[in-house]
């Protein structure tokens, strides 16, 4: 892991012990004319996940996509045996962008009802995000000021509703520092 084999251990007692988990079962319903829409029909758009970490199961229909640093769109092709582990905001601003929150989106390809299920785990409501000296490494600066969880969902809630499918809400907005111009990856 790109954090380092011992950082799990070292970290999960101060850090990650109050961390609380959720489920969500997801049922798209069939787009209504899939072979007469000339564009992609999105059953959920392009966003990344408020968590620390997602695990999601999908069923066999498919559809799952994550966006390449590149900006690609990539199949994640389901499996009865496979589970997709996601980066979320909250482990991209407390590993101080070492590690990405994925961009990802549901298409709807079939006219067949499709189920996902993710357990998301987050940090408690009240911690103060802010990632550890350790994490950030000597001489890096630092890419992201500390926040309160909470104060960040109330932003996406705020800012998400009727536009889903926009990017520009994501931690890196709303916490994100300006750096000197070649620090910036
Ligand atoms: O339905 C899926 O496969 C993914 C769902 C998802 O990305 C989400 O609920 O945040
Ligand atoms: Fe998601």
């Amino acid at each position: 892991m790109i954090l380092g084999e011992e950082t799990g251990k070292r970290f999960y007692q101060n850090e990650f012990s109050n961390c609380h988990g959720y489920l969500r079962l997801v049922n798209y319903t069939p787009p209504q004319d899939v072979e007469k829409q000339e564009e992609l029909v999105e059953g959920l758009g392009m966003h990344t996940d408020m968590s620390c970490i997602t695990i999601v199961y999908q069923d066999s229909v498919g559809g799952l996509q994550m966006r390449s640093k590149e900006g690609k769109w990539i199949d994640i092709n389901p499996g009865d045996d496979l589970l997709v582990v996601n980066i979320g905001d909250l482990m991209q601003a407390w590993s101080n962008g070492r590690l990405r929150s994925s961009e990802h989106r549901v298409v709807l390809r079939k006219l067949v009802n499709r189920v996902s299920l993710g357990f998301f785990l987050c940090f408690e409501d009240e911690k103060v995000i802010l990632a550890p000296q350790e994490i950030l490494g000597e001489g890096n600066c630092r890419r992201y000021k500390s926040f309160k969880c909470s104060e960040y969902l109330k932003f996406r809630q705020s800012n998400e509703v009727g536009k889903f499918e926009r990017i520009g809400y994501t931690v890196k907005d709303f916490a994100g520092l300006t750096l000197p111009e070649h620090d910036d990856p």
